[in-house]
């Protein structure tokens, strides 16, 4: 009998000091055991919580939807297992980790699992708790670099609009939905008129800054809709999806007056540049999304060759 008594002892020792928490519940969810674990992180002793519903001491706890998991374990007496992804936490116990200091509450994953009589009849549910802090956070920021990466390899570093491999992967995509539903689509490509000059007289810095005094005019005039990457050095593509061919004309038009009015404030001087637009609608004839951006290029090409500083569609011409 003493040794039965030190082994229940030892064991009571073990629940009560080991790094989980062990939650024991009668089948009307009232607490029969409450661990150190679970009185440390929720200040909160087993004595106070002896006997009472759990669902009252812990109105944070979503009731309806535990009781729901609960009542399956009790009647199927099996295992349920509420990961931390499903749910952060189930207990509302502040994170008090150094490493991983910055999640505000402890993450969680929780096992419940019916208990049994000697005679086999279910009486009892218990919970485990386990503090999956350190894998949560660390998967979350895993998770938040990858999509900052992901980001990043799709933006143009000097311009912060997309680069030319994401743009045209979107290009592509408003291609194929034309082909599917025939909708009006339009593409305008753009570019600096004697960019080079500028390069020349004030240097490769200020250059790479009427780039970007560039993408920022072009940024503020899209429709959240609209696509436009940078093609290449001080060229750039806009898709402008449900356009036609006269209202991409006054889109770009109006951009054009906007950068003729816009000067770019450097070396203490207003620097002003043009650009030149050309505009293609899509039409059956496209065959390929390569010859979209083409067709557009010609009449980017017509555009500077008509005196820069204007906007021109694409004609049939263009191709004789
Ligand atoms: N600063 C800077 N210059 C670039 C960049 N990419 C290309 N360039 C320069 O842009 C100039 C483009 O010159 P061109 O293609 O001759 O055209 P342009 O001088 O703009 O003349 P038009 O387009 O015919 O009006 C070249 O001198 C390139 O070196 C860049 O990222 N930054």
């Amino acid at each position: 009998m003493p040794n039965q008594m030190n082994e229940l002892h030892r064991l009571i020792e073990m629940v009560q000091t080991i790094e989980v928490g062990l939650v024991m519940l009668d089948k009307d969810y009232r607490v029969q055991l409450w661990n150190g674990f679970m009185e440390n992180h929720s200040g909160i002793s087993p004595n106070t919580l002896r006997d009472r519903n759990l669902f009252e001491c812990f109105p944070e706890l979503h009731e309806e939807w535990l009781t729901k998991k609960m009542e399956v374990v009790l009647t199927l007496q099996n295992r349920a297992f509420i990961s931390w992804e499903q749910r952060p936490y189930i207990f509302r116990f502040k994170n008090f980790r150094p490493i991983t200091g910055q999640a505000e509450f402890m993450y969680q994953n929780v096992t419940l699992f019916s208990l049994s009589s000697l005679t086999g009849e279910v009486t009892h549910i218990c919970m485990i708790i386990y503090d999956v802090t350190d894998v949560a956070v660390n998967k979350l920021q895993l998770k938040e670099a990858n999509a900052e990466l992901a980001e990043l390899s799709q933006i143009d570093g000097l311009t912060k609009l997309y680069n030319r491999r994401h743009w045209q992967d979107l290009l592509n995509r408003e291609f194929e939905r034309y082909q599917r539903y025939h909708e009006h689509a339009s593409l305008v490509m753009l570019d600096i008129d004697f960019f080079k000059s500028i390069n020349d007289n004030y240097g490769h810095v200020v250059g790479d800054r009427a780039i970007q005094h560039l993408a920022r005019l072009i940024q503020d005039s899209l429709r959240e809709t609209d696509v436009a990457g940078r093609y290449g050095g001080e060229e750039f593509g806009i898709v402008l999806p449900n356009t036609d061919a006269a209202s991409a004309s006054q889109f770009a038009e109006r951009l054009r007056q906007k950068v003729e009015r816009s000067p770019l404030k450097a070396e203490g001087q207003n620097i002003k540049f043009t650009i030149s637009a050309g505009i293609c609608m899509l039409d059956n004839e496209i065959a390929q999304n390569s010859d979209w951006i083409r067709r557009a290029d010609a009449a980017l090409y017509r555009a500077k060759e008509t005196g820069r500083n204007n906007v021109q569609v694409y004609s049939k011409d263009e191709d004789s």
